[in-house]
């Protein structure tokens, strides 16, 4: 039975963001009692707790019968996401294929000769305990990463699989740096990513830099997240990424806008928008809706009647030009600016969040960090509770045999 209870601060919001709801610290925390906002401010922390954590760990033996044929990752959600940062870490002349897996067990062909990485926040999805089991099993090697004293946690044990352990302090979703940093180091233990120490520091240190431009207290016109947020607000969200680790933080954040935010959002690659997608940009949302608007009004009103695309461009610009990339990076500029340019003549709002960093993972957390605010902030504007996704946990009453408390 649904227990109608259940975070019903949820589905108590208003239809129109209220931007007002943004500049008070204190009605803003009280409007988030699960404290998403406190998490999402854990980020960098996170990245040197769950580190340190992994530094415990003997990963040894996953290095131990050499070079695995293939890497799956299995878990669902931002378990799930792990896989794709991974692989984007490793680049695309990775030796060795890795492969995000976000359905129950593992693909037929896995074998001895691979190695299976399953992670899950709470340590219990059924997606990655599956893989574990099968892993073990087929007489995979086995690395899993979760809630220490979890069901994930016993059956590594019980594969003599080593285990990292992540503290569960907040729903998976804003526990993306407490899972993905394991998960580097293990695809690092396998010689497949450089991931150094130094790389690490430096992005933890931007985290905790980016949380604090995008504290509760910055107001919008400081707080690049407040400003992300109320420009998206009443939009449907196109987010589209120059490069495979920008298209990675928009998928991210597609996931972040839907959980927290409730907004649909279309998100990918511009190589691959760029021919097809792209023509959103002439449509009913896009073109369409902005020849209807009255080219004498204020351009900061916006007439809430009618739907409207708001695209964000995430650009990476690459580390440098001899960078391991599918495609030269000049490529994905030159694509990153044609877009920008359809748009502005259609007179669809863009929004651009450029990647900074020296390391690949930094320029991952840069265009990550801000984004994971906004969507907080965009729920807040509606005066929806970030944490509680009512729909989420009644999916899961409904569909799961036995009763699950926790996202
Ligand atoms: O990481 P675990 O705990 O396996 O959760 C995996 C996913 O489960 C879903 O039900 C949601 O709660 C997601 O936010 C979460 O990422």
């Amino acid at each position: 039975m649904v227990n109608p209870l259940d975070g019903s601060v949820g589905v108590n919001g208003h239809r129109v963001a209220d931007e007002s709801l943004l500049n008070d610290e204190k009605t803003m925390l009280g409007n988030d009692p699960g404290g998403m906002l406190r998490a999402t401010a854990s980020a960098g922390a996170q990245v040197r707790e769950s580190a340190a954590l992994a530094a415990e760990v003997d990963l040894s033996m996953l290095a131990d019968e050499g070079r695995p044929r293939a890497v799956v990752v299995a878990g669902i959600g931002t378990a799930g996401l792990t896989g794709s940062i991974l692989s984007t870490v490793a680049g695309p002349r990775c030796p060795v294929p890795i492969i995000g897996h976000r359905s129950a067990g593992v693909p037929g062909w896995v074998g001895a000769a691979d190695v299976v990485i399953a992670v899950s926040a709470s340590g219990r999805s059924p997606e990655a305990l599956a893989a574990a089991e099968a892993a073990a099993r087929r007489g995979a090697r086995l690395v899993a990463i979760g809630n220490p004293g979890s069901e994930l946690e016993a059956m590594a044990e019980r594969a003599r699989a080593p285990f990292i352990g992540v503290p569960r302090r907040a729903p998976a979703r804003a526990t993306l740096w407490g899972l993905t940093i394991p998960v580097l180091l293990a695809g690092r233990a396998l010689g497949l990513v450089k991931v150094t120490e130094a790389d690490i520091a430096e992005t933890a240190t931007r985290l905790d830099n980016d949380a604090e431009r995008c504290r509760p207290a910055a107001d919008s016109f400081v707080n690049p997240a407040k400003e992300l947020a109320l420009g998206l607000a009443g939009s449907v969200p196109v987010i589209w990424g120059s490069s495979p680790l920008a298209t990675v933080a928009a998928r991210r954040f597609a996931d972040t806008l839907a959980a927290n935010a409730r907004y649909p959002v279309m998100a990918g690659a511009l190589g691959e928008a760029g021919r097809g997608r792209v023509g959103l940009l002439d449509g009913v949302f896009g073109g369409l809706a902005e020849s209807s608007r009255d080219i004498f009004a204020d351009p900061d009103e916006t007439d809430e009647s009618v739907t409207r695309l708001r695209l964000v461009v995430l650009r990476d610009g690459g580390l440098n030009p001899e960078d391991d990339a599918d495609e030269p990076v000049a490529v994905e500029e030159r694509r990153a600016d044609a877009v920008q340019t359809l748009a502005d003549q259609r007179g669809v709002r863009c929004d651009v969040l450029t990647a900074e960093g020296g390391s690949t993972l930094e320029r991952l957390a840069s265009l990550v960090a801000v984004p994971d605010f906004a969507s907080l902030y965009l729920a807040l504007a509606h005066g929806l509770d970030p944490m509680a996704v009512p729909a989420i946990s009644e999916m899961k009453e409904l569909s799961n045999p036995m009763p699950e408390g926790i996202q």
